[in-house]
Formats: structure tokens, C-alpha cells, sequence
């Protein structure tokens, strides 16, 4: 039998809901059978100099989302779980991590819901909790965490991986065409997903759900969206065992008015961290705009960006996956290395497109909002809103508000733990021009205008932005 299920990039797709006969005993972690993606970042703080300077200035001042007074030692961690931390390359904690980490700890335990800006490390967080409370004699699951694409939990499953590396963490993934499609019995202590698969493996009882003592969501505020992947993240939450505690976990940087009260339900009784409305976006990202005439002289633009866009790495969002693939045949076509990534790829295509572009081998990903949450790549330095996001990519209606939420996490794909970045709208016609000025009232921060005919001063306003 088969379903519709909304997919990250809020397209319909078919989904298995019932299983094929059960035949064959318990399944390999991830660990062991495929990388979970990328090494950890062991070259965070050591990157370059500069780097080194401006992350340790910034964990010194009280203003920065990164400062904080105590240390890893400070937080009530196992000793292997701060060995794991520091073969990371961390060597204090972020805002987050010292306010959430002692709530997050104490027992009995807790449920949280936490809001930081992107990039300033929420991830380790909850690594960390689900990590220090499994109980290793068991060899059942202990720990969910569900994200919104499979690109976020392979990551999310690198960190597992990273934090737990000297304890003896199993780990399994639930995300499409991962598993054989007879395994029955998942004994891994952590599953991180996405909600279809989750569901469906929780369903077939691939997943026994009764030593669930944590439950992570990630992007919390996108799955729980009522017209996103809320259902799907509930049905999760239903098969939990009742009767006995269970820790819920929720992380964002983004928690908008219409889902704080079903957060709230969701988890109850949460210790909560929240942001105000003028420290939602993080101030390493210089955000600019340019005027384009028309449609085709955004393609034009942005062909004349590449240069720029190949100093580091740089994420090109549209609104469609049609542009997408339009944009980067073109360009590739013209003679430039791009790739794009949208949700209509396999799942096999979509891991390499991600590893590749991880690992530098591509520099310029042409994607929709598939990618637009969660994904850290440190050398991302620029981000191409080509497209603005839009409140009708939610729920298909005709709402032509921008999506303020989307807009934070796409350009939050730069400025990652304190370094710089830059994020470029493209307007061209009244209506996009008002859209972004919508955006910018929001975040109480100027989006500065760059001239599309200069590609000099573009480019010296560029490079200053990034010193
Ligand atoms: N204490 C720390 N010291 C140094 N680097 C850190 C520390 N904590 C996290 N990082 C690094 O900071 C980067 C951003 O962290 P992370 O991906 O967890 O951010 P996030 O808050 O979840 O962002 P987003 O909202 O975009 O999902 C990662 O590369 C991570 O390895």
C-alpha cells in the first residue's frame, strides 16, 4: 500500500505504509556499514589564523551567541564524552551549549525547548544529551532524533559518530533506502531520520521504542508546521512508550508564533531558551540585494557572480526544482562547474551531490529549500537567494508573504560559529523588491544594495563583507 507524504521540499510523494513479510535477524549500525558522511570539523578553530582570533575574541564578549563563562569540564559530562568534544577541536562552549547543557542533564530528566541563532552549535547539544543517556549494556534503542531531510540527519549522524568515538555508541539511520527492506530488528542505540522512514520502521516494529528515553527534534519549528511535517512527527510521538518518561527535545533557530503554542503541548513543562525578535539573525552575515531587470537578467547575474561565488562555497536557492535544474544545465552547459539538489533526486544521487559538495569537490550548489535548514559547511561564504522564499512553498497556497523563518536558515548557511558571510537577494520586478523589504523589517536589519553593472565595486564590497 502506498501513501502521499509531503516531502522536505513540499512536494507530494508515494510512501510504503505497510511492510513486506518480516524475514531476517537485527541490522549493522551505520557506524559499520556506510560513512555517516563527513570527519568531524578537527580543523574548526585552527582553520587560519584570523579564524582562531576572531572565534576566541568572540567567546570572550558577552554579546556573541558564542560566549560563555564555564567550560566543557563545568557541565557534568562523561570524561569520554568530553574526550569526544575535544578530538573535535572545541575547546569552550557555545552560549547555547552552557545555558541548555545543565537543564538538559539533570534528572530526573527534563524536556526543552531551545532557540539559538543558526550556526552556533545546538547540534552538540543534543548529541551530547542523547549520548549521556544511553545505557551501553543494552542493546536496544535509547535515543530518536528526527530532522527534515536526509542531508541534515546524515549530519547530524556524523556528529553522533564524532562525540560518541571513544564510547560504544551504536547507531542506525532512518532515512529512505537505507535498510534492507526485510530488516526486523533495529538494535542500534541512537536512530537519527527523517519522520516518513521513522514512522514506517516504528510501525513494522523494526524499532523497539521501549527503552526510548530521549526524543530529539531538530528544526523543531518545521516539524512540528501543521502544513509541513507536523503529522508525521506526531505519529512518531504516539508510538512512544507511554507510562514512562521520555525526554523531549526540541532545537531551532526559529520558533514563529504559530507553532510555539503546539511546541509548548508537544513538550510539556520544557525548560525554554528563547531569542528576541532582533537577535533572530546572526550578525557575521552581511546581506545585500541586487536590482535585476527581469527573470533572465537574474541568470545573467548570477553567471557573472561566478567568479565571486568560487572563492569559497557558495548555496544558490530557488524556489522551484525545476529552476534548479534549469539554472545548473545552463551554467554547465556555458562551461561552469555547478551541481543542484532538489528532493526529486534518488537517494543514492542526493548523498553524492551533498558528499561532493561537502568535501569542495563542487563549489557552487544550485538547491531548493530542501538543503535550506541545518546543513553546515564552514567554507560556505555566500549564499544566492536567486528566488525569494515564499509562505505558498509551505502549503501550496497563494500566499505571496516571504517566508521570514526560511529566509534566516537559508542565509544562515553562512556564518557558521562565528566566522563571516554574505547572503545576496536577487529582486526584479515590485513585488520581490516589497518582499524583501517585508524580510528586512522583520530582522530590524538593512540590506545594503550592490550594483549589478559594477562587477568591481560588487566585488571590493564583497571582499570586505567576508574580512
Ligand atoms: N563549542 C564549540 N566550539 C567550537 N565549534 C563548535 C562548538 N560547538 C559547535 N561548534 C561548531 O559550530 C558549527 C555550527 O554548529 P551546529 O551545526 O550545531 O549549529 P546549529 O546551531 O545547529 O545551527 P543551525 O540552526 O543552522 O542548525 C559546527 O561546525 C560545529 O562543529
Amino acid at each position: 500500500m502506498a501513501s502521499l507524504e509531503k516531502d522536505e521540499d513540499g512536494f507530494y510523494t508515494p510512501v510504503a505504509t505497510s511492510a513486506p513479510a518480516a524475514t531476517s535477524g537485527s541490522v549493522a549500525p551505520a557506524s559499520d556499514r556506510k560513512s555517516p558522511g563527513p570527519g568531524p570539523n578537527s580543523d574548526l578553530i585552527s582553520s587560519t589564523f584570523e579564524v582562531m582570533v576572531t572565534l576566541a575574541d568572540q567567546q570572550e564578549n558577552p554579546e556573541s551567541p558564542l560566549y560563555s563563562v564555564k567550560t566543557f569540564e563545568n557541565l557534568g559530562l562523561h570524561q569520554d564524552l568530553l574526550k569526544g568534544i575535544y578530538d573535535m577541536g572545541f575547546s569552550k562552549p557555545s552560549k547555547i551549549q552552557e545555558r541548555a547543557l545543565p537543564l538538559l542533564l539533570s534528572n530526573p530528566p527534563m524536556n526543552m525547548i531551545g532557540q539559538s541563532q543558526s550556526g552556533t552549535g545546538k547540534t552538540a547539544a543534543f548529541v551530547l544529551t542523547m549520548l549521556s543517556r544511553i545505557d551501553f549494556t543494552k542493546n536496544k534503542p535509547q535515543a530518536l532524533c528526527l530532522a527534515p531531510s536526509r542531508e541534515l540527519a546524515r549530519q547530524i549522524m556524523s556528529v553522533v559518530v564524532a562525540m560518541g568515538k571513544f564510547t560504544n555508541v551504536q547507531t542506525e539511520y532512518a532515512i529512505k533506502d537505507n535498510l534492507p527492506r526485510n530488516a526486523t530488528n533495529i538494535t542500534a542505540h541512537v536512530i537519527v531520520g527523517t519522520p516518513g522512514t521513522m514512522t514506517d520502521l516504528m510501525r513494522r516494529k523494526v524499532i523497539d521504542v521501549s527503552e526510548v528515553k530521549v526524543f530529539v527534534l531538530d528544526e523543531a519549528d518545521n516539524m512540528l508546521d501543521q502544513d509541513g511535517l507536523g503529522d508525521q512527527t506526531l505519529r512518531v510521538k504516539n508510538m512512544l512508550p507511554r507510562g514512562r518518561p521520555v525526554q523531549i527535545i526540541l532545537f531551532s533557530a526559529t520558533f514563529p508564533d504559530h507553532v510555539r503554542a503546539f511546541a509548548s503541548k508537544f513538550a510539556p513543562n520544557a525548560n525554554k531558551i528563547e531569542l528576541q525578535k532582533e537577535e533572530l539573525s546572526v550578525d557575521g552575515i552581511r546581506q545585500f540585494y541586487m536590482d535585476c531587470r527581469n527573470e533572465e537578467h537574474k541568470y545573467d547575474i548570477l553567471v557573472s557572480l561566478y567568479s565571486l561565488l568560487t572563492i569559497g562555497q557558495s548555496i544558490i536557492f530557488c524556489q522551484h526544482r525545476h529552476t534548479a535544474d534549469r539554472i545548473s544545465a545552463r551554467m554547465t552547459a556555458e562551461g561552469h562547474k555547478v551541481a543542484s539538489l532538489h528532493g526529486a533526486k534518488d537517494a543514492v544521487e542526493r548523498d553524492a551531490i551533498i558528499d561532493n559538495f561537502r568535501e569542495g569537490r563542487d563549489k557552487v550548489l544550485i538547491t531548493t529549500n530542501v538543503i535550506a535548514r541545518g546543513i553546515d559547511i564552514l567554507q560556505v561564504n555566500m549564499v544566492v537567494n536567486y528566488d525569494l522564499p515564499l509562505m505558498n512553498e509551505r502549503d501550496r497556497s497563494a500566499d505571496e508573504r516571504p517566508d521570514v523563518e526560511t529566509y534566516i536558515h537559508r542565509i544562515g548557511r553562512t556564518g557558521r560559529f562565528g566566522r563571516k558571510g554574505i547572503s545576496i537577494n536577487f529582486v526584479h520586478d515590485k513585488k520581490t523588491w516589497l518582499q524583501m523589504e517585508q524580510i528586512e523589517k522583520a530582522l530590524g536589519k538593512k540590506i545594503i544594495r550592490i550594483e549589478t553593472n559594477d562587477l568591481d565595486e560588487m566585488e571590493e564590497k564583497m571582499k570586505k563583507a567576508l574580512k
